[in-house]
């Protein structure tokens, strides 16, 4: 909504323009005029849309007509004024002024006119059988009053009328040509209606009915004026009132009809709660309200968050089944503009059998939309009416950002719930099919289509409670690792046992970016199902492992008949949760690493023991 407003006074000599002013001014009528009134201010307090308002008198024997035009370009809404008693300056709003308005203002917005019949005390007939033809023909017009600055009849409603039609414009709102409402418009009360219908039933009942009066106007209604409202639509448009609640049409014909009584104001009310601005479009404050994540700090969806999308996957899940069928998860974004998942999604997080999203699923999207791109997770939060159904003034109320991780580290432990693990190794070491299975998907076995993303998550438990962890794939040999790109939480450095050359890469890695880093690495030795071959590298990756002080590699394959093991997400979400444990335990837990080393090497060895025998077989 406009700040100010700018009224803009024009029409024939003589009218009574600086009359008009000066009555509103002095409350009374002055004999004697000047020929231009100054400029004048009504401060915002004593206006009833408490906003300040300029009126502007023009006085064609004071100024040029370029002058005049300037002036035009500047107003937000001009009254046309003409003698109620004189055809003359009648047939002039026509052929002279609102051409002149059109043409001074841009071509894209069209300033609004108010038609202002002065003289009304002199008046024979009313001159609205000239001014309906001419009020038809240019939709530009707001509306008309008669008026007189003698009497001071209607001087101030004048005024309110014209600071209305600036501040609660009728174009964006109401075709009059056709006595209906715009697309636009019914665009965006459809979306209002769809937040508000809260249970999903298509009507609005009661409890719906005062959540809405509620959040748009902050006061309740009467069950009186609920029974008048519904009575109103039942009787105009009959499809409007069913199992005694509101329906969509039934809501839309209600805002038409506040808008035909000239209750623009009513409608605009409620547009604005939801977050349209003057175009209906949705503000950018409402879309992307400021949030400042500090380097170190993350962002992560909390309970109001949670409890919302919760919310709103029950609402759409209408057939219960607990996942998202396609039309569901259509309908669900039927409040957006655009549909904001890609068919990525389906591959980030878990599905059901049908590839579905199941509300654990779209949990962990949400989370991953929070926690890598905060500033679209409170925009897809504001399309779904986070503000009206969670009660909170910004989608900013459904994040937190968390502490410096150099507090974390300081203090030794965390508040995050959310993860950060890159997956790090040469292409083709079986990264993918890593990633899947912290799905519970055997890339092997087909499980999964379509594209995938470097990106999965999933829960992890530690300690009893749910974490999130995210897994991000990075090909070492395709770019050279930036150092933004290595940072994280956990690093899992992947090479493939069959591959005599891809431990050096990930031997490279760990020198450069996590030797001297404070981020845990975890070795996974990929294709543990392959016979190992001898690595290309000084010292054995058990070995360099155990040099470094770190856990000896972890063997993970996706071809074991009870399909991939799953203990190693685990490892990697506690080593994420506990950095600074990590160097402690492992300095002082080293002679137990070596019997681990020991095994390995023993169960390494069986393998291939087994797979010589196999092959005399
Ligand atoms: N009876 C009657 N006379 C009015 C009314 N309003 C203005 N007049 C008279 O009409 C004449 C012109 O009024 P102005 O206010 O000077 O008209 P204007 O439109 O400002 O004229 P310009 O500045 O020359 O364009 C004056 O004699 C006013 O007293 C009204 O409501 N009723
Ligand atoms: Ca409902
Ligand atoms: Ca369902
Ligand atoms: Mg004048
Ligand atoms: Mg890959």
């Amino acid at each position: 909504m406009r700040r100010d407003v700018r009224i803009l006074l024009v029409g024939e000599p003589k009218v009574g323009k600086t009359s008009l002013i000066m009555s509103l001014v002095s409350e009374e009528f002055p004999e004697e005029v000047p020929a231009r009134a100054e400029e004048i201010t009504i401060p915002a307090d004593v206006t009833p849309e408490c906003v300040p308002t300029h009126i502007i008198d023009y006085s064609a024997s004071e100024q040029t007509d370029e002058e005049l035009q300037e002036e035009i370009k500047r107003a937000n809404v001009v009254c046309v004024v003409y003698d109620v008693n004189s055809e003359s300056t009648i047939e002039k709003i026509k052929s002279k002024w609102i051409p002149l308005v059109n043409s001074s203002a841009n071509q894209w917005s069209k300033i609004p006119v108010i038609l202002v019949g002065n003289k009304s005390d002199l008046q024979g007939a009313s001159s609205m059988e000239s001014i309906l033809p001419i009020m038809n023909q240019f939709t530009e017009i707001e509306t008309c009053v008669e008026c007189s600055a003698k009497n001071l009849k209607n001087i101030s409603e004048l005024f309110f009328y014209a600071q209305k039609a600036v501040l609660h414009p009728t174009a964006p709102l109401y075709c009059p040509d056709k006595k209906e409402l715009t697309p636009a418009c019914i665009q965006a009360l459809t979306r209002i209606f769809n937040i508000s219908d809260q249970d999903y039933d298509g009507i609005l009942n009661d409890t719906e009915m005062n959540f809405f009066q509620q959040h748009c106007f902050r006061n309740p209604l009467s069950p009186e004026a609920l029974e008048d409202v519904k009575s109103v639509v039942w009787k105009n448009a009959p499809n409007g009132i069913k199992d005694d609640g509101l329906t969509l049409s039934g809501f839309l014909f209600l805002n038409m009809l506040f808008i035909q009584r000239g209750r623009h104001e009513t409608t605009w009310t409620v547009l604005r709660k939801f977050g349209c601005d003057d175009n209906l479009e949705l503000i950018d404050d409402y879309l992307y309200p400021d949030l400042q994540v500090p380097h170190n700090c993350t962002t992560e969806l909390n309970h109001y968050g949670y409890q919302f999308l919760q919310r709103i996957f029950e609402k759409y899940d209408v057939d219960k089944d607990g996942a998202l069928s396609p039309t569901e998860l259509q309908n669900l974004f039927s409040v957006f503009p655009y549909f904001p998942w890609s068919s990525e999604v389906f591959n980030v997080v878990c599905t059901d059998s049908k590839g579905w999203l199941t509300l654990h699923g779209y949990l962990c999207q949400w989370t991953f939309t929070a926690y890598l791109d905060v500033h679209h997770c409170m925009e897809y939060l504001g399309y779904l009416g986070f503000t009206t159904i969670a009660n909170q003034e910004s989608q900013t109320a459904a994040i937190t950002v968390t502490r410096s991780k150099m507090i974390d580290l300081e203090k030794g432990q965390t508040q995050r719930n959310v993860f950060l693990c890159k997956v790090i190794g040469p292409k083709g070491t079986g990264k993918t099919a890593f990633l899947q299975a912290f799905l519970g998907k055997n890339l092997l076995k087909n499980d999964s289509a379509g594209d995938f993303s470097d990106y999965t998550l999933n829960t992890v438990q530690i300690n009893g409670q749910d974490k999130y962890l995210i897994l991000n794939e990075v090909d070492v040999e395709t770019e050279f690792l930036k150092a933004s790109v290595a940072s994280c939480d956990v690093a899992c450095l992947m090479y493939d046992i069959s591959d005599a050359k891809s431990f050096n890469y990930c031997a490279s890695i760990y020198k450069e970016h996590y030797m001297e880093s404070r981020i845990p690495c975890l070795f996974v030795a990929s294709k543990a199902d392959l016979p190992e071959q001898k690595q290309e590298h000084g010292i054995t990756p058990e070995e360099f492992c155990y040099k470094h002080r770190l856990l000896a590699p972890y063997h993970f394959t996706c071809r074991s008949p009870e399909g991939p093991n799953t203990q190693i997400f685990s490892r990697l979400a506690l080593a994420a949760a506990f950095p600074h444990l990590n160097e402690a335990e492992l300095s002082t837990s080293s002679y137990w690493l070596r019997v681990t080393l020991g095994a390995t090497a023993v169960a390494v060895l069986g393998l291939a023991v087994y797979k010589a025998l196999a092959k005399h077989k």
